[in-house]
């Protein structure tokens, strides 16, 4: 028990005080955390959990609670283990040249950790010129970015597009399980980094986070699609008149 130089009523103790101000951090963490006002995974949980639990901890000095300490102490370790897996999944992930092209223009929002977890899903593929990567009507499980070259976009047979370095493509149908809006065939030597649409479907339905954020990016990026599409029928109409 502490003791004090003066006297002051038992149920002011200071053990007392910083114990039930232990119990209302618990209480705050976890009405926060149910309200969605922060995340388990990040770091203010812990934080809090790490301090309510020193302080629940602490006040155990006034009467020992064995089962109460095991808890206290397990909840402790628990964050702190928690805190040093996100920060070492936040300092060391890594990313290639090709994955960091694409992060920069589609993934800025993202967490590095969590652009890691999104590309783990992807690998580098090559495509020779003519090479079929989408066929239109069919359904399709391509969701790609092209690192590098070029594709044609034909529908019904007739170009009505080009796409190249920093497009997406296939994501106008990605999980949606409808047939390929059009065909994308490749007029050039092209590399893309094509994801692997179990993993991916699996991956998003567990993050929702990573899942709007790449919708986000289909969604800028369809529209940068409609307007160069746009120009590229307008082109197409000029070529007759001008000949
Ligand atoms: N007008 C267009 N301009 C550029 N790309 C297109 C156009 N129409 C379709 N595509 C791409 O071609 C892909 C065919 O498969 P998806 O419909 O899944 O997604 C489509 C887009 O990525």
């Amino acid at each position: 028990m502490l003791s004090f130089p003066f006297e002051i009523p038992e149920v002011v103790q200071v053990a007392t005080m910083v114990g039930v101000f232990g119990a209302g951090l618990y209480i705050l963490g976890y009405f926060m955390l149910q309200m969605g006002f922060i995340r388990g995974n990040g770091t203010l949980y812990p934080i809090l959990v790490i301090t309510a639990a020193g302080c629940v901890l602490f006040s155990m000095s006034e009467e020992f609670n064995l089962a109460g300490s095991i808890i206290q102490l397990a909840y402790i370790s628990i964050s702190i283990l928690g805190l040093l897996r996100g920060f070492l999944s936040r300092h060391l992930v890594r990313f290639s040249d090709d994955e960091r092209q694409f992060i920069a223009l589609h993934l800025e929002s993202l967490k590095p950790h969590q652009a890691r977890k999104l590309l783990n899903t992807a690998t580098t593929k090559t495509y020779d010129n003519g090479d079929i990567l989408i066929e239109e009507g069919k359904t399709t499980d391509f969701l790609g970015f092209v690192l590098s070259g070029r594709t044609t976009i034909l529908k019904n047979g007739r170009v009505i597009n080009q796409c190249g370095e920093d497009e997406i493509l296939g994501e106008l149908t990605f999980g949606l399980g409808l047939p390929a809006t059009a065909t994308v065939i490749a007029t050039e030597p092209t590399k893309c980094l094509v994801f692997d649409n179990i993993r991916l479907t699996r991956l998003l339905r567990r993050n929702r986070h990573i899942d709007d954020a790449l919708k986000a990016a289909h969604f800028r990026h369809t529209r940068q699609k409609l307007l160069s599409s746009n120009k590229h029928t307008l082109r197409a109409q000029r070529r007759p008149a001008a000949a």
